[in-house]
């Protein structure tokens, strides 16, 4: 892997940082345009509650994100935050109820066809599970090379060999004539996860969506994969948006962190800004709770304390204000009779949607136009 030190654009943070982001930590300034990007998404499911009545279940509540090339932006939050159903959203499995998806600043506006196959291909989706993605009866070879055929079929027999050859290799799959006529059986989790990420690495992707990539691994092979992808941000330029429970592991991988709760990212920022000045009481509580990512680093396991109080957030009420209000230990009155406002720091691009930021010399409440409104994920510096 290469150096932080050498990843890093900021030298001040470079020096003696242990964990392998690059700390991005200006604000969202010029004009580069996110490769993926949701507008005030909301996505509302329709369910039914404990006595059988009918509710909606308000998975997106107005989320605000941006993905950037060379970029790993985590999303954290407990169970049911609504943290896969972005990454759904981003692979269109789900359309949003309003609001609106940009890739490369243009709507999408998808159906089918060769604009949905273009954007499959530059947006790949990398589960939990290793093993269910990968067909068990099929080589490794096998496996890639089917990928590579469909999306290059003018590469030849020989072409597709050594491109498939070449994709275990990016994957540190080496040597990879040990690998290729294997089994996805015969290899270990953390294995075919870079098996399941060469395989999308196929097709020259522009964003991979990892929806908890590590968490069914050993905690000996997590770092592993979690370095693979840290290696790809760099080598491939690619866009990575990391969902996980466990903020030690954001702060060890990404660039932003963005923090959800009840449907909404209620903290974004830089990953040293967010583990150094969080703002939100949510966001404390997680951190209050987090291992020590020293601990993580060294044996590559994190430790989850549980949270005191951790009942599922209720996204079936409409409620005015802040859903968190009810476990917040600093809750004020206004929080839950008052719309949430959104809070920018003057000095970088860490958002908050908390009303402890109002009297906070730091913050100012964003600007109510969207157009000049940026959005809670900065590009990378
Ligand atoms: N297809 C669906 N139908 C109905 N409700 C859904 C559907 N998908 C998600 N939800 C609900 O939306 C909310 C957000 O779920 P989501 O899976 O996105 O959360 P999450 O943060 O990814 O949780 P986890 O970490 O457990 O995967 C939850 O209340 C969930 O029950």
């Amino acid at each position: 892997m290469t150096s932080p030190a050498h990843r890093s654009p900021v030298p001040e943070l470079a020096r003696g940082q242990e964990d392998c982001s690059r700390r991005s930590l200006g604000r969202p300034d010029d004009d580069e345009v996110p490769v993926l990007e949701a507008r005030d998404v909301h996505v509302h499911f329709h369910g039914t509650d404990s006595h059988g009545r009918a509710v909606t279940i308000r998975a997106l509540d107005g989320v605000d994100l941006a993905l950037y090339p060379g970029q790993i932006s985590a999303l954290v939050g407990e169970s049911g935050s609504g943290k896969t159903t972005i990454a759904r959203l981003f692979a269109l499995i789900y359309r949003p109820t309003s609001g609106e998806l940009l890739y490369d600043g243009t709507p999408i506006r998808v159906r089918g066809g060769r604009a949905e196959r273009a954007y499959y291909r530059n947006v790949q989706l990398i589960y939990q599970d290793p093993f269910a993605s990968l067909n068990g009866l099929k080589k490794i070879r096998t496996i890639i090379s089917r990928v590579v055929k469909i999306h290059f079929p003018r590469l030849g027999r020989a072409g597709i060999r050594a491109r498939a050859a070449e994709l275990l290799e990016r994957a540190n799959m080496t040597p990879t004539s040990r690998y290729l006529d294997r089994y996805p059986t015969d290899l270990s989790g953390g294995q075919r996860q870079r098996v399941a990420i060469a395989r999308a690495l196929a097709v020259n992707p522009k964003v991979l969506l990892a929806d908890e990539p590590t968490s069914m691994l050993d905690a000996s092979i997590r770092l592993d994969v979690l370095n693979l992808l840290s290696d790809l941000r760099e080598s491939e330029k690619v866009a990575v948006m990391y969902i996980t429970h466990d903020i030690a592991s954001a702060r060890y991988l990404s660039d932003r962190i963005n923090v959800m709760y009840g449907g909404k990212i209620i903290e974004a920022g830089s990953t040293e800004s967010i583990i150094s000045a969080p703002v939100h009481p949510y966001t404390k509580l997680l951190l209050s709770a987090a291992p020590d990512p020293a601990r993580y680093k060294g044996s590559g396991k994190p430790t989850h304390e549980p949270i005191a109080d951790s009942r599922p957030v209720d996204n079936t009420s409409d409620i005015r204000g802040c859903r968190f209000a009810d476990r917040c230990p600093v809750a004020m009155p206004k929080c839950t009779s008052e719309d949430l406002p959104l809070f920018r720091s003057i000095r970088d691009s860490h958002t908050v949607h908390c009303w402890q930021a109002e009297d906070d010399a730091d913050y100012e409440r964003a600007s109510s136009d969207r157009s000049r409104t940026p959005t809670n994920s900065a590009k990378k510096e």
